[in-house]
């Protein structure tokens, strides 16, 4: 059984309580290694190199920096059968998706991150004859960088990516749940000659060593994705020491079907923003709203679709992989029977799945679609973050309109038409951070990302990210 270990300083080291966390496989249910269970002790460790570290980094040219963040991602590549292995069997998600969209995009995000760090620039404004400003954008100092369970190395190298390139040193911490490709990725940045203490990574609990890292007076900004109660909480500490924070949380993300859709193209694109990842994006669309006059066929297309999902044993041939724990198993079956107590008719899926074999104890959970539910019930309203989905058809585009955004969240939405005037005045009209047309996590390193409400604040992505991990310092000179 394999003991995972933190990083800090430059090498591997177990934490200071000496107590370890069990990694259990969703698939099979079995504990298969363990975690260190960190804390307020390993988090001073850290920041006390990080510390001793920061000046150095921050004085390196981007260019610099840059070279050692493309051998991170020649690395992440040329290891990618073995991470995609260790994601799949960490998550419970399908080996085909670890590697081909997990994988090649935390990849990308270190080598995105390391040309756009050569290429920030900042603002200058000239007063007429009388002075010139200038904006310097220094590197933070030391940050804290808290990832989730359901993208592991994708979401986790999407922070510290720009946090790194910045010219900040990062305290990073990923989840408990799913900790196996940050280990592995410590082991990476060690053969890539990221120097010590640059970015360390620990391990262990949130309300332990995450909250320390959140409440850590040398820690001057946090950059969470995760859980919107968690993300509350996370402000409610951070917002009163000044930390810069941005927030990407939870999603109740509406896909709206027009009648004039290409339903081929629609009912793949559909079946796919709801149930990609078991379900498990904060993106998923799980409200799908389809216009009354092709509602019959669409609604039939689209079980056929769903219900021909194989799922099972993430390491064959399946679109649906397990959950990643049981206990979230056990939260979205709960989710599904009090649709059903609120009346929600289950039209597929609705029950765990217990595949033959390797797989009997694992944490599968049939892709569902729910008909008949009103806007205003929990099932429409509360982030299932799951393999359910709830169908409902709309009359007028104003009422489509108002359907997507009667949540308290607000953060993607697709929409499904090939009148592009059509798409344009809906999309306007939505209250979410990113539309897609015709599309679904199509996704464009360079644009803004993240949501409004209660689904975060502040965006990540391209040059927002850089702006985020940078302090503006403006230099006024008068030059009469
Ligand atoms: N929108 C999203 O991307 C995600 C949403 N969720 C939602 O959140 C629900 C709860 O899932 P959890 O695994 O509990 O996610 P979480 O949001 O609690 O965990 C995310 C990360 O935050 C850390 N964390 C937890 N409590 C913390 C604290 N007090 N201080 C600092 N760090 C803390 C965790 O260890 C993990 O690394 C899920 O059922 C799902 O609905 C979960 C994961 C991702
Ligand atoms: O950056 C992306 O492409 C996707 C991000 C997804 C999340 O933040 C999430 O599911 O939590």
């Amino acid at each position: 059984m394999e003991t995972l270990a933190n990083y800090i300083g430059g090498e591997l080291v177990a934490p200071q309580s000496g107590t370890y966390l069990d990694n259990i496989n969703p698939a099979t249910g079995a504990v298969y290694g363990r975690i260190p269970r960190s804390g307020e002790a390993d988090v001073d460790n850290a920041v006390a190199v990080a510390e001793r570290a920061q000046a150095t980094w921050q004085a390196t040219l981007p260019e610099q920096r840059a070279a050692i963040m493309e051998r991170i991602a020649d690395l992440i590549e040329q290891n990618l059968e073995v991470l995609a292995a260790a994601e799949s069997e960490d998550n419970g998600k399908p080996l085909a998706l670890a590697k081909t969209v997990d994988i090649p995009r935390a990849a990308s995000n270190f080598r995105f991150f390391a040309r756009a760090i050569t290429q920030f620039a900042s603002e200058s404004h000239a007063m007429g004859e009388a002075a010139i400003n200038y904006t310097l954008r220094d590197p933070i100092g030391i940050v804290g960088c808290i990832s989730p369970w359901n993208l592991p190395l994708y979401l986790f190298t999407w922070k510290i990516a720009p946090a790194l390139a910045a010219g900040n040193c990062v305290i990073a911490k990923p989840s408990e749940v799913t900790p196996k490709t940050a280990f592995m990725l410590s082991i990476l940045c060690i053969e890539a000659g990221l120097p010590a203490g640059v970015l360390n990574i620990l391990h262990g609990l949130g309300n332990e060593v995450g909250n320390a890292i959140v409440v850590h007076p040398k820690i001057k900004a946090i950059s969470f994705t995760g859980g919107t109660v968690t993300g509350a909480n996370i402000a409610s500490l951070a917002a009163p020491k000044f930390k810069k924070l941005s927030l990407e949380l939870g999603g109740k993300n509406p896909t709206l079907v027009f009648a004039n859709c290409d339903m081929e193209k629609t009912v793949e694109g559909v079946a796919r923003a709801a149930f990609a990842n078991q379900g498990q994006i904060c993106l998923c669309g799980s409200r799908i709203y389809v216009e009354k006059s092709i509602y019959p066929e669409f609604s039939r297309r689209l079980l056929d679709k769903v219900r021909g999902m194989r799922v099972g044993d993430p390491s064959t041939p399946v679109e649906q992989g397990a959950l990643v724990s049981q206990a979230h198993m056990e939260k979205v079956l709960a989710a599904i029977d009090s649709a059903r107590k609120e009346g929600g008719t289950v039209l597929c899926g609705g029950e765990r799945i217990v595949p033959e074999g390797r797989c009997a104890n694992g944490y599968f959970v049939a892709p569902t679609l729910i008909e008949g539910l009103p806007l205003n019930c929990e099932t429409n309203q509360q982030e299932i973050f799951g393999p359910v989905a709830t169908l409902q058809a709309f009359e007028t585009e104003q009422e489509a309109v108002a359907l997507a955004n009667g949540t308290d969240y607000g953060l993607a939405a697709s929409v499904w038409s090939e009148d592009l005037r059509q798409s344009h005045r809906v999309a306007k009209q939505l209250e979410f951070g990113i539309v897609w047309v015709n599309c679904w996590l199509q996704r464009d390193l360079r644009t803004p990302f993240g949501g409004v409400k209660n689904s975060g604040v502040g965006r990540e992505g391209g040059l927002e990210a850089l702006r985020f991990f940078t302090e503006p310092k403006n230099v006024c000179i008068n030059y009469e």
